[in-house]
């Protein structure tokens, strides 16, 4: 493997330490909205369908070059009228081509909780995330120190926004757990390599079910019989993007998905 490869997340970490250390603090231009309950999302039963579904926006990712629909507010309001339980925005611009602007125009387009999905190094993007209007915020704890990732995570409490820390490997769930996190994802995709494989996350959700409020498989899902492996190994939910952004209409692809039609 090349060395560009293996080391894509620490690549993408150390250019966002860069970025924060070169920036000022973020200020948000208006009160901050009542948040959405994200964990109830996860966890609220829905009769009739297989999981609860994050669905995911962004315009381009390093594995999976560009997407064809930009337009990430139609593709919101497709997914929530769809059957999604909450939707994934990636602000990050330069590998994902997203923004901060994304995910508040998202959110003021849907009623779904919004999880901030991005390469956060430091509690205080934890607290502009939740003044911004974050419902909820994702921690890599791959690429996080112990210390870091327990602070962003008490930061993540104290500020009232959901935490989704999420891991590759089981090593790294335990030190999400230690570290305090209540909602857990597996991410099937090793994010060095940025290949995936499903069996990543069911493997390690049924070692963390007694101990996590909500368990999340992330990445690389694309039939139902994923949803429902991955139902099955005790995740409250999967985050699904590529598979269904592929589609002329990913919000078609996914009421199929949740509907069982193939
Ligand atoms: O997707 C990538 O290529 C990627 C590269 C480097 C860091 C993170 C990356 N993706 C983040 C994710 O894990 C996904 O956006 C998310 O879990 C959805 O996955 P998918 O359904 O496979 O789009």
């Amino acid at each position: 493997m090349s060395a560009p490869e293996t080391d894509k997340l620490a690549l993408i970490f150390e250019r966002k330490r860069r970025e924060l250390a070169a920036r000022k603090p973020l200020v948000a231009r208006a009160p901050r909205p009542p948040s959405r309950d994200f964990a109830a999302a996860l966890t609220r039963h829905r009769p009739g369908l297989p999981v609860n579904v994050i669905a995911e926006v962004k315009r381009r990712s390093p594995s999976g070059g560009d997407f064809p629909h930009q337009d990430l507010v139609a593709v919101a309001r497709a997914y929530e009228a769809a059957g999604a339980s909450a939707v994934s925005v990636l602000t990050d611009d330069v590998d994902f081509g997203g923004s901060l602007e994304d995910l508040l125009q998202v959110r003021a387009a849907i009623s779904l909780p919004v999880l901030r999905k991005d390469f956060l190094v430091a509690p205080q993007e934890v607290e502009e995330s939740a003044a911004l209007g974050a419902d909820a915020i994702l921690l890599i704890a791959d690429a996080l120190e112990d210390g870091p990732l327990a602070e962003m995570v008490a930061a993540a409490k104290a500020c009232r926004v959901a935490a989704l820390v999420e891991a590759h490997t089981q090593e790294h769930a335990e030190r999400a757990l230690k570290a305090g996190a209540e909602l857990v994802g597996i991410n099937n995709r090793n994010l060095a390599t940025l290949r995936t494989d499903i069996h990543t996350a069911l493997k390690v959700i049924p070692t963390l079910r007694s101990r996590a409020k909500a368990l999340v498989a992330e990445s690389g899902l694309k039939t139902r019989e994923d949803f429902a492996a991955a139902r099955a190994s005790g995740a409250d939910a999967v985050l699904v993007g590529e598979s269904l952004l592929r589609d002329a209409e990913p919000g078609r692809a996914l009421a199929r998905l949740l509907a069982g039609a193939p």
